[in-house]
């Protein structure tokens, strides 16, 4: 596993910030468009906010989330909520959005309008996710009843899904595209995540731990 520890988060932001403008910019070079897959939850806002003020052509890149929690935008826990707030604006601002909540719509609905617009996006050109200390990303959440079938090797681009202990149903990309993104990071905060992640490293089990699906072509950017 390729692991980069920085000395605080300020500074794993900023770089990490740099780093995924320079994967999407080489993209850029060699794609009229490219797909950008971003975590929710509660770790990357400093990022979003160090990556929109960079000046790139946001307009060729259509950001996506990796997951959603199957909210209105209105819903604090809405994950395109955060990323219209804190990544849509400034330079990025002129990014497309493609998001996977529809009003009115059951998870399994609205994601067929969602996988006819991704499938043409693939493979995703830069990658970044999350991870929880049950050693879950985007929503692979150990002990899922869908899990098995998420990561699968013919598993759908994104799935309904709902995870042990989430209070709303969510929407996930599924295992073959997290592993077959172009760029992929990981960003990760905490003792309890870097001890996670060792050992999703060693059980080298995707059933058991999600993340370890991508950990062998992922960076994983960690800090305290
Ligand atoms: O919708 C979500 O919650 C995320 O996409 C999820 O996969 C997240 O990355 C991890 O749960 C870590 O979340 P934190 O950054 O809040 O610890």
């Amino acid at each position: 596993m390729n692991l980069v520890e920085y000395p605080d988060r300020d500074m794993m932001m900023m770089d990490l910030a740099d780093t995924l403008a320079s994967d999407l910019n080489n993209a850029l070079m060699s794609n009229d468009k490219v797909s950008f897959a971003v975590p929710g939850g509660t770790t990357p806002g400093p990022l979003f906010d160090t990556l929109s003020a960079v000046r790139l052509d946001w307009d060729r890149v259509t950001v996506l989330l990796g997951d959603e929690r199957w909210v209105p935008e209105t819903s604090e826990r809405s994950n395109a909520r955060l990323v219209r707030a804190r990544l849509l604006t400034g330079h990025a601002a002129t990014a497309q959005f493609l998001p996977f909540y529809t009003d009115g719509l059951e998870p399994d609905e609205g994601l067929q309008a969602v996988s006819a617009k991704l499938t043409p996006m693939l493979p995703l050109s830069v990658l970044v996710l999350g991870m929880g200390a049950d050693m879950h990303t985007a929503s692979l959440f150990p002990g899922s009843e869908q899990l098995a079938s998420a990561v699968a090797s013919d598993a759908p681009p994104v799935m309904a899904v709902t995870a042990p202990g989430q209070p709303e149903p969510r929407v996930t990309l599924t295992g073959p595209v997290l592993s077959g993104a172009m760029s992929t990071h990981v960003v990760i905060t905490g003792a309890a995540k870097r001890a996670a992640v060792e050992r999703a490293e060693s059980l080298d089990d995707p059933l058991v731990a999600p993340i370890s699906l991508i950990l062998k072509t992922a960076t994983v950017h960690w800090a305290e």
